[in-house]
């Protein structure tokens, strides 16, 4: 296995996989770490945790398994994948999960990197920027769980690592792989141990890729990914984008997230398919009948249009009425109130979930009981269909940001979008 990736949530595990099957690897995600006897034949496997909320201690014993797995296979290379808006406070745990992994491979140095040029995230002279805006000045600024107030990586990593924390700058970059490699070399030399990479294009992407292909660890977004893959690839990548082509067959479409861009997606989306408001009050009542009242709808209505579509998308004020109602129960239950929904779905002959959201991704996946993924063409940047090893369906799990307006119709089979 060349590369072996760590990955703290769902859809950003398919994000990477998607990357890694585009830059030439045979790829295979996993959800959780799988069981010591499992056997996977990809060059790169992903294993998808659900580790990005969870407190340090939890999220380094989650990610040392998943390394013990990995390393079993003669995994050349560790990737730890995050989020490319970085997700994580002085509190967070990218930092300690860095460390662990670290200590566990015995290297005294790794790279940070969370840029995704195509998606908008590029990092210079080691700030994070989302679209044109400061990672401090953007919409993550008011993020419920890790609000992100510093786009400085320097020192959002010496706040939750062991060390110090270098960079290279793009002006390095734009030198090549040697000057990469040399600048890495010679902050080893002064004992940093975490080097932030800028990249701001595809073109640093590639230079840093093949600058950083031998380190035991990286970290960072899937853009270094794609990096990597394009280095050290041999060309297999056309057939694993064959085993995750969706199957035909009716669909849905669930909704869980409330970010900006789904809030835009599913309001075009409303315009041209059946939809149906999921109601927090019932799913705070009872999450498993409401599940079933959903997916009833869901197959009642007709399957030679755009697939139905359940939603709990909210806005920013009316998520703020209902937390300050229901706190954090909401969300849990409207998470069981999807993954009951899945379950009945696919039970009444759903083959196609589009799931909007990294959480309500996570509990969808875990409800149809998947235990992994090969990995299909790309819908839009990060999002790649993605078709279950153990039984005959197929995703789309889409980050929250993820995607252009028109997302949801892009999922429609060819005759449907027309
Ligand atoms: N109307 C609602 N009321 C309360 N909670 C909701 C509502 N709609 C969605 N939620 C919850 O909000 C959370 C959204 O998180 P999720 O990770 O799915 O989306 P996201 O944060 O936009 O995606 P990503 O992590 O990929 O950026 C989920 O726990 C979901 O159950
Ligand atoms: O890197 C990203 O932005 C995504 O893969 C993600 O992790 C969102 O949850």
């Amino acid at each position: 296995m060349k590369i072996g990736v760590i990955a703290d949530d769902f859809t950003g595990a398919t994000d990477i996989a998607g990357f890694l099957v585009a830059g030439g690897l045979a790829t295979t995600q996993m959800i959780g770490v799988p069981g010591a006897d499992a056997v996977v034949e990809a060059e790169a496997v992903v294993i998808s945790l659900k580790s990005r909320s969870n407190p340090a201690g939890q999220a380094v014993a989650d990610s040392l398994a998943a390394l013990d797995w990995l390393r079993a296979r003669g995994c050349a290379q560790v990737y730890q994948k995050y989020c490319s808006t970085f997700d994580s406070t002085a509190e967070g745990n990218i930092g300690p999960v860095a460390d662990a992994l670290m200590a566990a491979l015995g290297t005294d140095i790794t790279v940070i990197c969370p840029a995704l040029p195509v998606n908008g995230r590029s990092v210079y002279l080691g700030h994070l920027f989302v679209g044109e805006a400061l990672l401090q000045d953007s919409g993550m600024r008011d993020h419920p769980i890790t609000p992100m107030r510093d786009s400085s990586l320097i020192r959002l990593m010496e706040a939750q690592a062991q060390g110090r924390c270098g960079l290279v700058a793009a002006s390095s970059v734009d030198q090549g792989v040697e000057a990469v490699r040399a600048r890495i070399a010679a902050l080893r030399t002064e004992g940093v141990r975490y080097v932030v990479l800028d990249a701001i294009s595809d073109a640093h992407l590639d230079v840093l890729g093949q600058a950083v292909r031998d380190m035991a660890l990286v970290t960072g977004g899937s853009g270094l990914g794609l990096g990597i893959a394009r280095a050290v690839a041999d060309g297999a990548a056309a057939q694993a984008q064959d085993a995750g082509a969706p199957l035909p067959g009716p669909g849905v479409v669930i909704s869980g997230s409330c970010s900006q861009m789904t809030n835009r997606q599913v309001a075009a989306y409303r315009a041209v398919a059946p939809t149906r408001e999921v109601d927090v009050a019932r799913c705070l009542d009872d999450a498993d009948a409401h599940g079933a009242e959903l997916a009833r709808w869901v197959l009642d209505q007709p399957q030679d249009g755009p697939a139905p579509m359940i939603t709990a998308t909210a806005t920013p004020d009316q998520l703020r009425q209902i937390q300050s109602r229901h706190g954090s129960a909401a969300s849990e239950a409207v998470e069981r109130t999807f993954a009951a929904a899945a379950r009945a779905l696919a039970q009444g002959g759903i083959t196609r979930f589009v799931v909007a959201g990294g959480e309500t991704s996570g509990s969808v996946t875990q409800a149809l009981e998947v235990t992994g993924f090969a990995i299909g063409p790309q819908i839009a940047p990060g999002v790649p269909w993605v078709r279950a090893l153990n039984r005959p369906l197929s995703l789309a799990l889409k980050s929250g940001n993820f995607g252009a307006q028109g997302f949801f119709l892009d999922c429609q089979p060819k005759g449907v979008r027309a």
